[in-house]
């Protein structure tokens, strides 16, 4: 993806919110969104950390050396404490209820103070660098983390409502040596050059209807796909090999063409993928340590894709860690996918996209084919039948839809949105493959089981 391809994708976001939210004053919305954008990229970037910390994987080995490598440097950034929190939250005087939708629980405290005053130091910016007094010392912070053992007081990060933010981590995201960790910019200055495999007609063919079913090439424009294409090689295993090694440095991101893989950690299978699905990716997004073993796992072998590590991050780590991003706390709070282990919500994050309704609109009408799932991210819906009326509502974190994919029927009832819904919705091939054992729960959770509406 081009930066602009990237900047008129996070516009034409902005644009869905501004639409959906209509706010009063439209530039103070446009930077409270892209501040707690930020905000939210930087608090789960550690929430992430944290989580692999504790799984015994180094997502971002750079940063330690970084920050002790140019004292000079680093010194500054400690001390200046750097705080992703947004500069306006706590003086929007517009602020409604038009904070960033997906998290709005991670801001509240930040919209409450302010719904109608308008404080003097409205325009104060700085992301509040080193005014720690104004915002909230350091509670949220993990006390498990070692790297904040010493910066307690009035000087530590100030903290985001509910999330833990590393200290002044990626802060220097276009200058810093440690940028590289998760930061896909680097490769958009170089002289980078993709790859470009000779592959026959046949082979392109064949690819493109295997990328077809990969949710993450799904996402890309042709110029993107085309990269892609071209710069993968394809790679044959036999049964037993091992693809890639738990603790080895990532190199190629693979997709598979034909046959299993088995994904063991620590020995122990964890895992298994097979056609259109694709793995390697959490070593390229975060320069981590392979965090699992992949073994070729078919009697007749198995044949891959592989895209090189620069490629990889060049054109879809944006996108992918972006995605992520979004999704993954909602994920986390919506029950029926409980089961589900947190690889398996990666993948599900992947696949998933987002759209807007306004009041009023039928989401998926009684009668019609059915073709997509719905997850609520916020907003309220009314679910009628024709003969029978309202029959429920649903609200953030429920989900509709599934009874035409499971049961092949058409949709059993219709379901509007009366106010600004937001959904994440999730296509038929998803919608079985990446639900795994969430499945059988919206199975037994039959909604028309009971009204003789099959
Ligand atoms: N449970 C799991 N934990 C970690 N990695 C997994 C798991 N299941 C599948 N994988 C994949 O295995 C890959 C091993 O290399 P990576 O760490 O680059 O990316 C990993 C994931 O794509
Ligand atoms: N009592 C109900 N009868 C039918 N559908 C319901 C009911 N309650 C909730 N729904 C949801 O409304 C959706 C309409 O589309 P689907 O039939 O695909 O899936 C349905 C369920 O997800």
């Amino acid at each position: 993806m081009t930066d602009n391809q990237f900047a008129t994708e996070e516009l034409n976001q902005l644009q869905k919110e501004i639409i959906a939210k209509n706010p009063i004053d439209v530039l103070q919305f446009c930077a409270n969104y892209f501040n707690s954008k930020l905000e939210l990229q930087r608090s789960q970037l550690w929430q992430q950390q944290n989580k692999a910390k504790a799984a015994g994987i180094n997502l971002f080995p750079l940063i330690d050396n970084v920050f002790n490598s140019d004292g000079g440097a680093i010194m500054t950034a400690n001390k200046r404490q750097p705080s992703f929190k947004s500069p306006f939250g706590d003086n929007d005087p517009t602020l409604i209820d038009h904070h960033h939708h997906h998290h709005d629980d991670d801001t509240k405290e930040g919209q409450g103070a302010s719904k109608q005053e308008i404080k003097p130091d409205l325009f104060k910016g700085g992301f509040g660098v080193g005014k720690s007094t104004s915002l909230k010392p350091l509670q949220e912070l993990d006390p498990n983390d070692p790297s904040h053992s010493t910066s307690q007081g009035p000087d530590s990060v100030p903290s985001v409502a509910k999330s833990k933010i590393p200290v002044a981590f990626n802060a220097n995201r276009r200058t810093s040596v440690s940028a590289e960790a998760m930061n896909p910019d680097k490769f958009k200055s170089d002289s980078w050059k993709p790859p470009i495999n000779d592959l026959s007609q046949a082979q392109k063919a064949e690819l493109t209807k295997t990328l077809g079913s990969n949710f993450l090439f799904r996402q890309l424009d042709s110029s993107s796909k085309k990269t892609v294409i071209e710069a993968l090689g394809k790679k044959e295993f036999k049964k037993g090999d091992e693809i890639i090694k738990q603790g080895d440095e990532g190199d190629f991101f693979y997709i598979i063409e034909k046959g299993t893989v088995d994904f063991y950690v620590n020995g122990n299978q964890v895992n298994s993928s097979s056609e259109g699905s694709s793995f390697g990716e959490l070593a390229l997004m975060y320069n981590s340590p392979r965090a699992a073993t992949a073994v070729a796992a078919c009697d007749l072998g198995v044949t891959c894709w592989a895209l090189d590590r620069q490629t990889f991050r060049r054109i879809l780590l944006e996108r992918t860690f972006n995605r992520r991003l979004m999704y993954e706390d909602f994920l986390k709070d919506v029950k029926v996918l409980s089961s589900l282990s947190s690889q398996e919500r990666l993948k599900l994050a992947d696949a998933l996209s987002t759209q807007i309704y306004h009041k009023g609109d039928k989401i998926v009408k009684e009668g019609e084919k059915g073709e997509n799932f719905y997850f609520i991210e916020s907003g309220n819906c009314q679910v009628s039948k024709e003969d029978k009326g309202v029959l429920t509502k649903l609200s953030k974190g429920d989900y509709f839809g599934e009874v035409a994919l499971l049961n092949d029927l058409p949709r059993q009832a219709t379901v509007e949105a009366l106010d600004t819904v937001i959904v994440a919705t999730l296509g038929k091939s998803g919608f079985s493959r990446l639900l795994g054992p969430a499945v059988d729960i919206l199975k037994s959770q039959d909604p028309t089981a009971n009204q003789g509406s099959q």
